[in-house]
Parts: C-alpha cells; sequence; structure tokens
C-alpha cells in the first residue's frame, strides 16, 4: 500500500454525488483524486440519492483516481452519520469530513472507519480521514486535529471560512493569509499533506492561476477544484519542469561526489548547495516521479 501521506494530490475535483452524468466520467478529465460530495452540492431532499447513487457507484465502477467521498458533518447534520453507514463498505480511499472543529470529531469519525475495516477484515488505514478547516473554532484546534491517527491530510474550505469570519473573497487572498499559514503550519508539524480551497469563478481562468501560483508558492501540496477545465492549470504548476528535472538530478549528483569527498558545501551552476537545498532536490525528483515521469532521460 503507498503512503497515503506522500501520494501525488495536485487536484481534488468535486463531483456532487448525485449526477450519474459526472460521475460516470469524473475520472476522465486528468484529476488525481475525485472528491464525490454529499454535503454542500447536495440539496437536503437529495441526500438519500446522492449517498445511495455513490455507494453503489464505488462498488460497481473502477475509479483510476483516488476517491474520495465528503460527507455531511457528523455532529451538526442530521446526515453524517448516515453518509458514514452507507458509504464506508463501499471502500472510498477517503473520507473528507468538512468543517471540523475538534478532535472529538475526527475520533468519531475515526472510529466508525475502524468497525467497518473490522468488519470487513480489511487492513487498518484502508480508508483515511482529510478533514476540511472551514471556521475559526476549527483552525484555533487545527494543530491537535492533524495529529490524529488517520487523519492524513488537511484542507482550507475558504467559502465557509470567510462567512464565518465576516468578510469577501477577494482577488489578493488578503482576508486567507492567516488561516492559509496556520494551516500549512500545522500540516507540516503533523508531518501530513495541506490543500488549498476551491476557486468559484470557473470563468476567471487568469484569477485562477494567479492563485495555484500563489499557494504552489507558499507550500500547499496541491488544490480543490470544482471544475475540470480548472485541472490543467494545477497539474501543470504542479509537475516539476524539465529544467527543474535537470537541475535537481545534477544538484544531486555533484553532492553525492562531493561527501565522497568529505565536502559538506560546493557549487552548482554558480549556486550555493547545502544540506537543504538537496532536500529540496530530492523533492523535485520525488514529484516527477510521482507525475509518472520517465526519469531515465535524466540520468
Ligand atoms: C460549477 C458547475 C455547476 C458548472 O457546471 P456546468 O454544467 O455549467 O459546467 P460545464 O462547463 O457545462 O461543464 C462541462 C462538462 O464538464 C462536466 N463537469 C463540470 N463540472 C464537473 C465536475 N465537477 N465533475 C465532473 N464533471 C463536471 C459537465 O458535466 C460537462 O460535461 P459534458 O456535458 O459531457 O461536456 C459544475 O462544474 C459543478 O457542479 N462543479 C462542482 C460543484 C461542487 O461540487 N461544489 C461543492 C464543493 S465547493 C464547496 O462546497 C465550498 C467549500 O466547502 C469548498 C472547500 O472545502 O474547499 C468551501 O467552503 O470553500
Ligand atoms: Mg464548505
Amino acid at each position: 500500500m503507498s503512503d497515503p501521506t506522500t501520494k501525488l494530490r495536485r487536484t481534488m475535483m468535486f463531483v456532487p454525488a448525485n449526477s450519474p452524468k459526472m460521475i460516470n466520467n469524473a475520472d476522465i478529465y486528468g484529476a488525481d483524486s475525485i472528491m464525490f460530495d454529499v454535503e454542500d452540492a447536495i440539496a437536503v431532499t437529495e441526500k438519500d440519492t446522492a449517498r445511495l447513487l455513490i455507494s453503489h457507484a464505488l462498488k460497481a465502477m473502477k475509479f483510476k483516481s483516488e476517491t474520495v467521498v465528503r460527507i455531511n458533518h457528523p455532529t451538526q447534520t442530521p446526515f453524517g452519520m448516515d453518509d458514514l453507514a452507507c458509504i464506508l463498505p463501499a471502500k472510498p480511499d477517503l473520507i473528507r469530513l468538512p468543517k471540523v472543529e475538534s478532535v472529538e470529531e475526527v475520533q468519531l469519525v475515526a472510529a466508525e472507519i475502524e468497525k467497518v475495516e473490522q468488519r470487513f477484515g480489511w487492513a487498518e488505514g484502508t480508508i483515511n480521514i482529510i478533514g476540511a478547516i472551514e471556521s475559526i473554532k476549527g483552525l484555533y484546534n487545527v494543530r491537535e486535529i492533524c495529529k490524529q491517527p488517520r487523519f492524513i491530510a488537511v484542507a482550507l474550505g475558504a467559502e465557509d471560512f470567510i462567512a464565518n469570519i465576516k468578510t469577501q473573497r477577494t482577488k489578493t487572498g488578503v482576508e486567507l493569509y492567516h488561516a492559509r499559514a496556520e494551516i500549512l503550519m500545522a500540516a507540516r508539524n503533523a508531518e501530513i499533506q495541506c490543500f488549498d480551497t476551491v476557486f468559484s469563478d470557473v470563468e476567471d481562468i487568469e484569477g485562477f492561476r494567479a492563485e495555484v501560483n500563489f499557494i504552489h508558492d507558499m507550500g500547499f501540496d496541491g488544490k480543490s477544484v470544482v471544475h475540470p477545465k480548472q485541472i490543467k492549470i494545477v497539474n501543470e504548476i504542479y509537475t516539476p519542469t524539465e529544467k527543474q528535472i535537470k537541475h535537481a538530478v545534477k544538484v544531486l549528483k555533484s553532492f553525492e561526489d562531493a561527501l565522497k569527498n568529505n565536502k559538506g558545501v560546493i557549487s552548482v551552476d554558480g549556486k550555493m548547495i547545502d544540506g537543504p537545498i538537496v532536500v529540496r532536490a530530492e523533492r523535485v525528483v520525488a514529484q516527477a516521479k510521482a507525475a509518472g515521469i520517465d526519469m531515465q532521460q535524466f540520468q
């Protein structure tokens, strides 16, 4: 089983789980993960239909991409526990827990997963949890939330978050600076992955690209998307370029040679190379491999 905390998740695409057509096509657009939603994309009158539909689809269809189901909140809504009862036996890879605010909520979901894994004789960790921070309370508890077993990734849910802090979403993202930084540090401290939120204006491609560049530079591992046309942009920004890979490989080779000569610091193409730069080069190579790039050409 691959390590769920290091898997390639550049793009996680939300797919409303009451749409047979969207479920059917969800896998063809190249998203690394597909997030079937039975929460806010689904009207209260459609909750039963959506959870049954996605449960059957997960059992009957073979998806190439990782499958995630965003359930309704298990205690704040009357739907969440029914979602878990219906969806867990269909074996999604991850449960997305929205609006998570406390360690206890994670433990509640984890306990339900554990029961189902034991009932079906599945290995522990067959199903894991990604939680979304969407409120101030969640943000204040994020450091402990991120350390919970099975909690392999955290995401920001910005639309709900900005409603909670009583402001508006802007092009600069100034309203999200603090939350993004705090969530990212909590994730890195707990050694789990961290994902940015959706960009709802699907027609604003340039605004979207600017936001993806921004969150990539901040250090997020990927982004949630709502439309297939957003996928290519994120995957492109999150896949190392040929130039970056060539440089990383050169750094690693040169440093290996340097170590043999008992040197801890060297110069490659006029730039100083020492320990932390080597770690970053290793990450570039790991990302390239995870993205399926043939590394033979760079040897
Ligand atoms: C936006 C729109 C209605 C536009 O529809 P339209 O029909 O106008 O799109 P078109 O351009 O016509 O589609 C062209 C072709 O692509 C197909 N297609 C489109 N979208 C597809 C898709 N997602 N999956 C598979 N297929 C798709 C379509 O079927 C068609 O196929 P075909 O006819 O064969 O050509 C549609 O995209 C959509 O529903 N998106 C998902 C919305 C959603 O799930 N929201 C909830 C999650 S956010 C949230 O809750 C906030 C959050 O919680 C988030 C956080 O936590 O981060 C927070 O607080 O911030
Ligand atoms: Mg939300």
